[in-house]
């Protein structure tokens, strides 16, 4: 479990949020149901509500001491707005609630019970998206990094490179960021971090130009992978667009089926922002899959619940530090009790 219990401690200030939340909702509210007649407030050692899947795993036994608090139109309001505070969004929100109150009106509920049913509402929604970044036989695979500047492209390439390397995959980087030098500076300090070439060109030169010459040292050195950076200026949507599909049209030369992934990087301490980013850039290129940077630190990881239940699309893996070994897999439960600060 050592692997989830590093997951929870960057998710800290996620799930302190939401744990904050839960403990003011369940001590405000009523202990009783309004026509409940004489039981008493607290205790109720009765199994009120059924543990869910991770309660059931969890095997945990509730303290019969735990406050509890009925579930009413009053509770769910107030756990729908914590939802949308913890950055999930108005209608991931709703839905997430409504199912988590599905045949459980008038009943009792404690903290951890809340924690619970939460827990594996989120692992449900989050379960069809968790899927690594798919690897083909063909190869050179063609990734395209896009996301805009400052989302984690360039440290969510080192990090891919160090691990595909490590899984004895021979990886090729193109910094096709040409117009910052910094930008390229950076991406061969990761480069060379993770032991993997890094093309670059003159500051200011096509991207395209780069792209293909990249392809040719991909074909001749039988790299596995190549992954391509690119420009994240979004000030200039156009310019933007016609560089992506410039560098698209260019690799199709040398192979027409890539890029065989184009995987946008969004930074989660932007929250709803995110939202706006994946609608834009499916825009401008055809995103295949995301990767999520900066869970750690942040108090709205659960931004990344929206984005499954909005779009649908392939969750790879996630950042959780500024390591080179701090990008994990995607896994929907560890997320789920990491977000909800449920104990494993
Ligand atoms: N805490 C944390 N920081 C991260 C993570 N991923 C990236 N960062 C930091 O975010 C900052 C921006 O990351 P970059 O990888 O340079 O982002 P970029 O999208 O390439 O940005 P440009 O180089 O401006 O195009 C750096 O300071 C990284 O160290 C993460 O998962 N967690």
């Amino acid at each position: 479990m050592a692997f989830f219990k590093k997951l929870k401690d960057r998710m800290f200030k996620s799930s302190s949020k939401l744990e904050e939340g839960l403990d003011a909702i369940v001590e405000e509210g009523p202990t009783e149901a309004p026509d409940s007649g004489e039981e008493t407030s607290l205790v109720i050692a009765e199994p009120e509500e059924k543990p869910g899947i991770l309660g059931r795993l969890l095997g945990k036994v509730e303290d019969s001491t735990a406050p509890r608090r009925v579930l009413d139109d009053d509770m769910l309001e107030q756990l729908e707005e914590l939802l949308i505070s913890a950055d999930m969004g108005v209608d991931t929100a709703m839905r997430v609630t409504a199912n988590m109150a599905e045949g459980r009106f008038g009943k009792k509920l404690s903290v951890n019970e809340i924690k619970g049913l939460l827990a594996d509402e989120v692992t449900r929604v989050m379960d069809p998206v968790a899927k690594p970044l798919p690897l083909y036989p063909k190869t050179p695979q063609v990734v395209l990094v896009v996301g805009v500047n400052g989302s984690g492209k360039t440290t969510t390439i080192g990090k891919l490179a160090s691990q595909f390397r490590a899984a004895g995959k021979n990886v090729v980087i193109a910094a096709g960021d040409t117009f910052r030098a910094a930008a390229v500076e950076q991406l061969q300090v990761w480069g060379d971090r993770a032991g993997v070439p890094v093309l670059t060109a003159p500051e200011g030169s096509d991207p395209a130009s780069l792209a293909f010459d990249a392809m040719t040292k991909a074909e001749t050195d039988g790299a596995d992978l190549l992954l391509i950076d690119t420009a994240g200026r979004l000030q200039n949507r156009a310019d933007l667009m016609e560089e992506l599909a410039k560098i698209v049209r260019v690799i199709r030369k040398k192979d027409e089926t890539a890029p065989h992934n184009t995987l946008l990087v969004l930074d989660a301490t932007t929250g709803q922002n995110a939202i706006n980013q994946v609608e834009i850039f499916q825009k401008l290129a055809n995103v295949s899959g995301l990767v999520m940077t900066k869970l750690d630190g942040t108090a709205k990881g659960g931004v990344l619940v929206a984005l499954a239940d909005k779009f649908g699309l392939p969750i790879h893996a996630i950042g959780v530090g500024e390591q080179i070994d701090d990008l994990d897999a995607f896994d929907p439960e560890d997320f789920a009790k990491a977000l909800t600060g449920l104990d494993a």
